[in-house]
């Protein structure tokens, strides 16, 4: 069968690939991530979640049929309440208040990806915003899928719980749901919106590879 997701992952391919090489993925697997790197990427993660399970909210709102708009609500819900416990769990031994990483001051990076997810889901289709939303879900479900059978990953007291997250059955039936879903609202649709909904994908691909990199890079704004 010719799923339009095959063509977005095809097309994807090389940027996913530049993110699975980036330093801060391969000394995560490996463990020898600087903590501060991680610390980091944990605060703009936070923010960055926070806008991002808005994007289930307008996704529930788009929805044409019940179950569509429940399970958005369902990953509106986790992403709430189990991803961002996971970061809050994080902080917590790091000494790192609730409202310390509420209060992040977004990176550059993050607004960037924030805005670009947000303004394709409020102006876009359905279709538009699931295509943007879905690199987050898929590229983590493959890093966490991947990093669950890299061996010695799991043992290591910092990124073990990380990658249980991500590598997990519940994540990954999420993300699958997502894939499926794009796959549904594509069916038919004529070349110029396939090649639209494509350049959305492409565009967050693009800019998870840049979250990686912003804090591995520890970004700051230069003024
Ligand atoms: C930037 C980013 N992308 C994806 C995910 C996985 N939901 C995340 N937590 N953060």
């Amino acid at each position: 069968m010719n799923r339009f997701s095959d063509r977005l992952y095809r097309s994807a391919q090389e940027i996913w690939t530049k993110s699975h090489n980036h330093p801060f993925l391969t000394e995560l697997r490996e463990g020898t991530l600087d903590p501060e790197r991680f610390i980091y990427y944990l605060k703009q993660d936070y923010v960055y979640l926070i806008d991002y399970a808005k994007m289930f909210a307008i996704g529930s709102m788009k929805a044409r049929d019940l179950d569509t708009m429940g399970k958005f609500a369902e990953l509106l819900h986790s992403t709430l309440n189990v991803e961002m416990e996971l970061h809050r769990q994080y902080a917590a031994r790091f000494g790192i208040s609730r409202e310390e990483l509420e209060q992040t001051r977004p990176s550059p990076t993050t607004v960037a990806y924030t805005k670009y997810l947000l303004d394709t889901a409020s102006q876009g289709p359905l279709s538009e915003a699931v295509a943007a939303l879905l690199p987050c879900m898929w590229s983590y479900r493959e890093i966490g899928a991947a990093y669950m059978r890299v061996p010695g990953a799991l043992e290591h007291p910092l990124y073990r719980e990380w990658i249980l997250m991500y590598g997990s059955e519940e994540f990954g039936a999420l993300a699958d749901w997502c894939v499926g879903l794009l796959d549904r609202l594509a069916e038919g649709l004529p070349e110029q919106e396939l090649a639209q909904l494509e350049e959305r994908f492409l565009v967050a691909s693009r800019l998870e590879y840049m979250f990686w990199d912003m804090a591995y890079r520890l970004e700051e704004w230069p003024v």
